[in-house]
């Protein structure tokens, strides 16, 4: 027999359908993804810790699950919502389905809902607290909780998603991912050594730091500028990574005593940090951009990517301090997608360029990373 799930959100809309994964009761803000598949890398992306995420394309799961699209150890979002999961499950390599998969990590899943209903209210009123449940299905009850939930702003959810200590990073990308042909080299045990700081960090932008042929080790995003210049940097990576990047001032402080020292590349959270270390402010967005399909201009080139992205909250042009120059543009909204610094080595970007999933349009980002620290080194080397 199906078990009944509801979904209620602070504005007193409730929705009723269909439990599934497992069983429970989560709050946090509903947002939503447009993603059309990718629902694997979506639940095991630590960006959507606190939320939780409904997709907007109407069946999930068809493909299953497996054990290689994992971009984190495990799900860590809050719950899932979908309109209607598939029963079954045709992909050689699945090897489970998207039910099992839930019940697994124990997130509470809901089907069955009119998602478009649920998808329009959050774009005209902007992004809302929720509770999902399976447990206590009293309407009055459901949205009292819903309004009385912390909600993301103000927290600092980076703190639950770090990894527990330092490590190096070996994973080359998946045979899966075609970079222009190109192929792992061994890497050499003097090639260029990245830092990545965790505040979350999905695998998949481990992957391509490693493919650029460089040696990466992973620290806490808790680090101090003090912790990592001990691992003699030649480029530091700031991570994706969840919820409000304001309270996050730890990061900041890290990122603005790292500046001038080392180049450096944000992605996301990473980006968010790398501007508000600078004195600039984020805010949050409407309904955010969440989904494989965000057109982002890049003004060098005067071309347009298809971007994969997920976030919530944005840099503020107008609090942008002089020596920053904004590369990328969204094209749905105009909010900032990139940013230069002019003084000393440091860019970021506001989508996801490692994809997974999405188009890979803007891959090219992780060489430009590279060349940079590879100029930085000449430049140092020279003037030793
Ligand atoms: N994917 C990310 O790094 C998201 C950044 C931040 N948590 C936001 O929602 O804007």
């Amino acid at each position: 027999m199906e078990k009944i799930a509801k979904l209620a959100l602070e504005d007193g809309t409730v929705y009723t359908g269909m439990a599934f994964g497992a069983e429970g009761e989560v709050d946090g803000e509903v947002c939503f993804n447009t993603s059309m598949t990718g629902y694997q890398e979506i639940l095991t992306d630590p960006s959507y810790r606190g939320q939780i995420v409904v997709m907007t394309y109407p069946e999930i799961g068809n493909y299953g699950v497996n054990e290689e699209d994992f971009e984190s150890w495990k799900p860590h979002l809050a719950g899932f919502v979908v309109r209607e999961r598939s029963r079954r499950v045709s992909n050689w390599r699945a090897t489970g389905d998207l039910d099992q998969f839930l019940k697994r990590f124990g997130i509470v899943g809901l089907e069955g809902i009119d998602t478009r209903a649920l998808v329009r209210r959050i774009r005209i009123h902007g992004a809302m607290k929720g509770v999902l449940s399976t447990v206590d299905l009293d309407d009055a009850s459901l949205v009292a909780k819903a309004k009385a939930s912390p909600g993301l702003v103000g927290r600092d959810l980076v703190r639950e998603v770090l990894p527990p200590e330092a490590f190096e990073w070996h994973q080359p990308l998946s045979h899966w991912t075609k970079l222009n042909g190109q192929v792992l080299r061994e890497i050499p045990p003097d090639a260029p050594h990245v830092v990545a700081l965790d505040y979350g960090m999905k695998y998949n932008i481990a992957r391509h730091l490693f493919n650029t042929g460089c040696r990466v080790t992973v620290l806490p995003g808790t680090a101090t500028a003090e912790d990592v210049l001990k691992y003699r940097p030649d480029g530091v990576f700031l991570s994706n990574g969840p919820g409000d990047p304001e309270p996050v001032r730890y990061a900041q402080q890290t990122i603005a005593q790292l500046l001038g020292k080392v180049p450096i590349f944000g992605i996301c959270l990473g980006h968010q940090l790398l501007a508000l270390a600078c004195g600039a402010k984020t805010f949050k967005m409407k309904f955010g951009h969440r989904g494989a399909n965000q057109p982002v201009m890049n003004k060098d080139t005067g071309r347009v990517e298809i971007t994969c992205q997920n976030h919530g909250f944005a840099v503020d042009p107008d609090t942008l301090p002089p020596y920053f120059e904004v590369t990328h543009w969204n094209l749905n909204d105009n909010t900032v997608e990139g940013l230069r610094h002019l003084e000393v080595p440091a860019f970021s970007v506001q989508y996801h360029p490692e994809a997974s999933a999405g188009p890979h349009d803007s891959h090219y980002l992780f060489e430009r990373f590279r060349q940079l620290i590879d100029e930085y080194r000449g430049a140092v080397a020279k003037s030793a």
